[in-house]
Formats: C-alpha cells, sequence, structure tokens
C-alpha cells in the first residue's frame, strides 16, 4: 500500500503540524509521507491585510489536493477561509491544543505605560486596547507580521516590548516553557528566553478555529484508505470549531475581523458525554469614515445550547450582534 501523502506549507510551524497528524495516522496504522507547498503567503512579505488575509496560505494547498498531489492537507484552522470548496471536505478536527494568546515580552498588567505590543491581528489589537481603556492604561499596538522568530526577535532585540502569538503554535515548536498556575511563563527567543504570559480568554478572547486543525481530503480523492483519515476526528472539538466558524460566517467577517470567539463544551456531574456548547464572542465595531474610523467599545456576547445545534448557534449569536448594531456602526 502506498503512503498517504500529506499535503502543507513548508513553515516550521506547518510542518510540525503534519508530522503531528503523520503520527495519529500511525497509531491508526496508516503510513504517511509529507508533500512541502509553497503558498504566496510564504513570498510575499506585505501586511496580510493587502494581500488578501490568511487564505492566502490554504489556497496552494488545496490545490495540490484537487490536483491530486496530495491525499491530505493540515491546515490551521482560523487560517481557513469560511467559504466551502465543493471538491473538498474537512474529513477530521483533531483535539484542539492550548486557545490561548501568549503576550512574550512579560505580563499584560506589569508592561509600562506607552509600551509598544507588536501584533498585526485587529482582533488582538482591538482587546488589548480595550483592556488599557478599562485598566486606566495606555498601549501602543504596532502592526508586525513575519513568522514566530522574526517577531520575538523584535522583541528579544528591545524594538518592541512585547507581541502576541498563539500559544498553540508555541506550544507545537516547543517554544513555551517553565508554565506557572497563574499563566506565567518563558519563551524559547534564540539562545535564551523571554518571560510571558499566557493570557487569560477573558482579556484575549482567541480567533474562531485557533488551536484547531483542519484536516481537508477531495471529495474525489483515489487513495484506497482515505476514509480512515475520518478517524482522526475529535467530535467535541469539531462542534466548538463548527459554532465559532458559523458565527464567522453569518457575521460576513473575514479572518482580518476584529472577533473573537471561543466555544466551550459543559459535561454534566456524572462525567457522561457532553451536553451543552456555549459560545463567547467579542466584536470590534467602529464609526465614521474608513479614512478615520473612531473605535466603539468592544461587545460581548454569549449563548448556550445543545451541542447537536452547533451551526445553528453560532448563526442565532450572529444575529443578534448584528440587531444590535446601531445606525452608522460596522464591524
Ligand atoms: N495567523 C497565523 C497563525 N495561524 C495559526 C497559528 C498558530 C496557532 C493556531 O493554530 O491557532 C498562527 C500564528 C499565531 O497566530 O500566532
Amino acid at each position: 500500500m502506498t503512503a498517504l501523502r500529506i499535503g502543507a506549507r513548508t513553515s516550521p510551524l506547518a510542518r510540525v503540524q503534519a508530522d503531528w497528524v503523520a503520527a495519529r495516522l500511525a497509531e491508526h496504522g496508516l503510513d504517511s509521507r509529507f508533500v512541502g507547498v509553497v503558498t504566496s503567503g510564504d513570498v510575499d512579505q506585505r501586511a496580510l491585510t493587502q494581500i488578501g488575509g490568511t487564505g492566502v496560505f490554504v489556497a496552494a494547498v488545496r490545490t495540490a489536493l484537487l490536483e491530486g498531489r496530495a491525499d491530505l492537507a493540515v491546515h490551521s484552522l482560523k487560517d481557513l477561509p469560511t467559504a466551502p470548496d465543493p471538491g473538498l471536505r474537512v474529513a477530521a478536527v483533531p483535539p484542539r491544543e492550548d486557545v490561548r494568546d501568549v503576550l512574550v515580552g512579560g505580563r499584560l498588567a506589569e508592561l509600562p505605560d506607552r509600551a509598544r505590543i507588536g501584533t498585526g491581528s485587529p482582533r488582538r489589537a482591538v482587546q488589548l486596547q480595550d483592556w488599557a481603556r478599562a485598566h486606566g492604561r495606555h498601549l501602543e499596538v504596532v502592526p508586525v507580521r513575519g513568522n514566530v522568530d522574526t517577531r520575538i526577535a523584535h522583541v528579544a532585540a528591545g524594538r518592541l516590548e512585547a507581541c502576541v502569538l498563539a500559544a498553540a503554535g508555541l506550544r507545537r515548536l516547543g517554544r513555551l516553557t517553565d508554565e506557572d498556575a497563574d499563566g506565567s511563563c518563558r519563551v524559547v527567543a534564540g539562545d535564551g528566553t523571554l518571560p510571558a504570559e499566557l493570557v487569560d480568554v477573558a482579556v484575549l478572547l482567541p480567533a474562531p478555529g485557533q488551536a484547531a486543525l483542519a484536516v481537508e481530503v477531495a471529495v474525489a480523492g483515489a487513495h484506497p484508505r482515505l476514509a480512515e483519515v475520518d478517524r482522526l476526528d475529535d467530535p467535541g472539538t469539531h462542534a466548538r470549531v463548527v459554532a465559532e466558524r458559523s458565527f464567522l460566517t453569518r457575521l460576513e467577517a473575514g479572518c482580518l475581523a476584529p472577533v473573537g470567539a471561543l466555544a466551550t463544551l459543559s459535561r454534566p456531574a456524572d462525567g457522561g458525554a457532553p451536553q451543552d456548547l456555549t459560545l463567547d464572542a467579542v466584536i470590534g465595531r467602529t464609526v465614521g469614515s474608513t479614512a478615520t474610523p473612531t473605535a466603539e467599545p468592544l461587545l460581548r456576547v454569549q449563548i448556550a445550547g445543545p451541542v447537536s445545534g452547533a451551526r445553528q448557534l453560532g448563526i442565532q449569536l450572529a444575529q443578534q450582534v448584528l440587531s444590535r448594531l446601531e445606525p452608522g456602526q460596522r464591524l
């Protein structure tokens, strides 16, 4: 039997994610090998807001699937466009990593006033500014992009006091150490480490799908054991990301919208099967002209319902948000 070909980007994170999936496939008796795909997002260093969002990372990998150069693709779920490709199918959403964001450079509450924090994410920017406003503090959010090392290097060199990265990526790369119960930790930077904080989701709500992987296959995929890839699915994680993403889709907000969403499962006291899904979201709104928009306080919303209605839950919450937008306000 020929090995399953796993298509993914060639970045260090994409590679460890693909290798992680390969190890899970091996546990199910499935051999695989890595097929690296270079995407336009890897070769174009302009801001993501200019080159059309994180979808650029996914498109080339999807093409490899559709052209039969790979049997399955491994994506960071938060980078997957909400629009489905008719020739493809998400075969599995494996168990999720740590959903939190990490502030690299120190603890948020202990940063000096007017500290410069690097992030290219409007979601992170609006929540950091909301926290600063609520605590009578002033932070400067500086747009940065580039891979994990580029961003951390700005902090190590003192050009920025801090930057924000997803914990999932740092953990998968083995870059997160010395973790305390209060969220204090250290992040490996070159030869040394930097102080960091695993920020509570009450302060930084993650992006829809953050810390989850999507294992995608072509509907017309021909490998004789392709259907067995479905066994990597974790139904709990899958339901959570369906709720988060249907919320984003119904808002008609893209991956660069100032929107955080996190679904959690509540387990009954007897430890039986999960019953309820709670979906929390934060939304940044602006008013005024596109050139000089004014930030409005963040909107925070929550809804709960049965796990079997995950998609509907996301849609309902989005409708609540849209009905609460006042004339002139937009996302
Ligand atoms: N937008 C880039 C991206 N896409 C996925 C991850 C890694 C973590 C994850 O799976 O959510 C990251 C880096 C980051 O946000 O720090």
